[in-house]
């Protein structure tokens, strides 16, 4: 991760704009906007004599937003294909075209008919329950996709230019990074987003270079060829092409290094630190799968609840733990169980009127408001691993108190799981490790959260990216403590922040004490190595420097000095 300056420096014919790199790869292509949902303008009365050319208008937004549609479905494959093929029935619905006519034919202009006759459908929708609530979201894309063709805006969501592109964005929401094509998108940058916002998170998972925080990219336009540096952390446009080759070689390198070390993580002489991979959906699971690990350090279940009106049942949850566990066997995997609410709201599990979501009833929390949820979902795991052949370890976010710790251990093991643990996000929980460490089985320092709260800092502000910057001694302080506390009771403590990702900081985080480290798969490599070029006693040395650093980059610099 690079520092959270941003600005923009004018050279010769190109620009460099910068913000926080993630990553550390570089791309360069030509940008594709997200663009936000179409403004409705100000209504307007249409005069009966303007009617039916309105109206003819309406109707042919609906249908080149259908066949819009139906040609990006032939092209997309499982689940993605028929979401879209799904929506083009949707638009080609005679009875929405009827009755925007109908409005529009009462005066109303074309753009609210739309809006007005698609909110009519949506209530009806909601109102009928369960699955058909579930497909509210596709029928506000389509609204927004129509009325931005009748207005001639350009298109909202995800672009599809038809051919690979650096996708530029305020910023990602996690249901945008779901349907995100990574065969398509060469790097992403967002005006907004901190180093462990989702964009970022997902940039790690997909090996994609990132610049999020990145004040000036709205002023990108689509087409413009951008070199996108997420060890930088700048964004270069019209680059000339020595840059570009110049960044490639230097990747080359990169990947060159991360492939001389394989196998179990440890240091060079032999003390293990377990490498395990970050799960974020069944989408994931190939790379994941196929990456050199020991397992999954952390996977994240919320991706089966997102968008969606009602929790999943039973049935659907153990169907997708059994793929995961499976693919698994023989292996570990950890499971979180649902962190709902703050940057993951759901609007079965959240509750709407919390002024301070990030302190709110959230995570572990979420279940002693409805105890339903976390049982089925620990059903479902408990049912899914039942032969698998994985070795399943399941722990709970958001834990501030040893009682939760405990009482968590005890309905894990009622279902018959053996493993329970704690996340450490918060940092009473860092501070009193070891009575937590005595209530369950493991912990994992979830240090994306631990330090959003031990800083008082909003993870997903890019302008607080310093304090949340993983370097920061005092995180350091908590980990080390949450490390040494879980020692002196026999328990292993990992980190699966993104934290874990940094092959500069593994030693240190090796050296406080950590025991395992998960991170998005194309990260772990470059991690391998890293350990493996020092000793136990050296990374020991390390993270006495970055504990005694006044602040981040001190740290980093420290380090950095040290190994020359
Ligand atoms: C791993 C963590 O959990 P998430 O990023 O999903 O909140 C964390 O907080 O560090
Ligand atoms: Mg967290």
């Amino acid at each position: 991760m690079t520092g959270p300056a941003a600005r923009t420096a004018e050279g010769a014919g190109d620009a460099v704009l910068t913000g926080i790199g993630i990553g550390g790869g570089s791309a360069a292509g030509p940008v594709a906007r997200m663009a936000p949902p179409p403004a409705l303008p100000a209504p307007r009365t249409v005069d009966p004599a303007q009617a039916p050319a309105e109206a003819a208008a309406v109707r042919r937004a609906l249908r080149e937003t259908a066949a819009d549609l139906r040609r990006r479905a032939e092209a997309a494959d499982g689940a993605a294909g028929e979401v879209l093929s799904a929506q083009a029935l949707m638009a080609d619905d005679p009875a929405l075209g009827d009755r925007a006519e109908a409005l529009v034919a009462e005066g109303t202009d074309g753009a609210h008919a739309l809006a007005a006759a698609f909110g009519e459908f949506r209530t009806a929708l909601e109102a009928a329950g369960g699955y058909f609530a579930e497909r509210v979201a596709d029928l506000d894309d389509l609204r927004d996709r129509s009325v931005a063709r009748l207005l001639g805006l350009p298109m909202p969501g995800l672009p599809d230019p038809g051919h690979p592109h650096v996708l530029v964005a305020g910023d990602l929401a996690p249901a945008d990074t779901a349907q995100l094509d990574p065969a398509r998108v060469l790097a992403l940058v967002t005006e907004r987003g901190g180093p462990t916002s989702h964009t970022a998170i997902l940039a790690r998972t997909l090996g994609l270079p990132a610049v999020v925080g990145c004040t000036g990219a709205a002023g990108l336009a689509d087409g413009r060829e951008v070199l996108v540096d997420g060890a930088a952390g700048t964004v270069r446009t019209d680059p000339d092409p020595a840059a570009v080759a110049e960044a490639a070689e230097r990747d080359r390198r990169r990947r060159e290094r991360a492939a001389r070390a394989a196998g179990p993580g440890r240091t060079a002489d032999g003390h293990p630190v377990k490498l395990l991979v970050n799960l974020g959906g069944l989408g994931e699971l190939p790379d994941a799968a196929a990456a050199d690990s020991e397992g999954v350090g952390l996977f994240r279940t919320e991706f089966l609840f997102l968008d969606r009106t009602e929790a999943p049942g039973r049935e659907e949850q153990t169907a997708a733990y059994r793929e995961v566990f499976t693919a698994f066997a023989g292996r570990r995997v950890v499971v979180r169980t649902l962190d709902a609410g703050a940057d993951k709201p759901l609007p079965f599990a959240t509750a709407a009127d919390e002024q301070n979501p990030a302190l709110g009833v959230r995570g572990l929390r979420t279940a002693a408001r409805d105890p339903h949820l976390l049982e089925t979902q620990l059903a479902a795991v408990a049912e899914a691993a039942d032969g698998s052949g994985a070795e399943v370890w399941v722990m709970a976010p958001m834990v501030s108190l040893p009682r939760e710790a405990a009482e968590f251990a005890g309905r894990v093991r009622a279902h018959g799981l053996p493993v329970a643990g704690s996340m450490v996000e918060v940092p009473a929980a860092a501070l009193r490790a070891g009575a937590l460490a005595r209530a369950c089985d493991f912990l994992s320092v979830g240090t994306n959260d631990l330090a959003q709260y031990a800083f008082a800092a909003d993870r997903t502000l890019g302008s607080l990216a310093e304090l949340l910057d993983p370097w920061q001694p005092a995180l350091l302080e908590l980990v080390g403590t949450a490390a040494r506390e879980g020692a002196r009771h026999g328990r292993p403590v990992g980190v699966c922040g993104e934290a874990a990702a940094d092959p500069l900081l593994a030693p240190v985080l090796a050296g406080l004490g950590v025991t395992s480290l998960s991170a998005a798969p194309g990260r772990l490599g470059e991690v391998r190595a890293s350990l493996a070029a020092r000793t136990l006693d050296d990374c020991r040395r390390l993270a006495g420097l970055a504990l005694g650093a006044p602040d981040a980059a001190s740290a980093r610099a420290a380090v950095l000095e040290a190994l020359g």
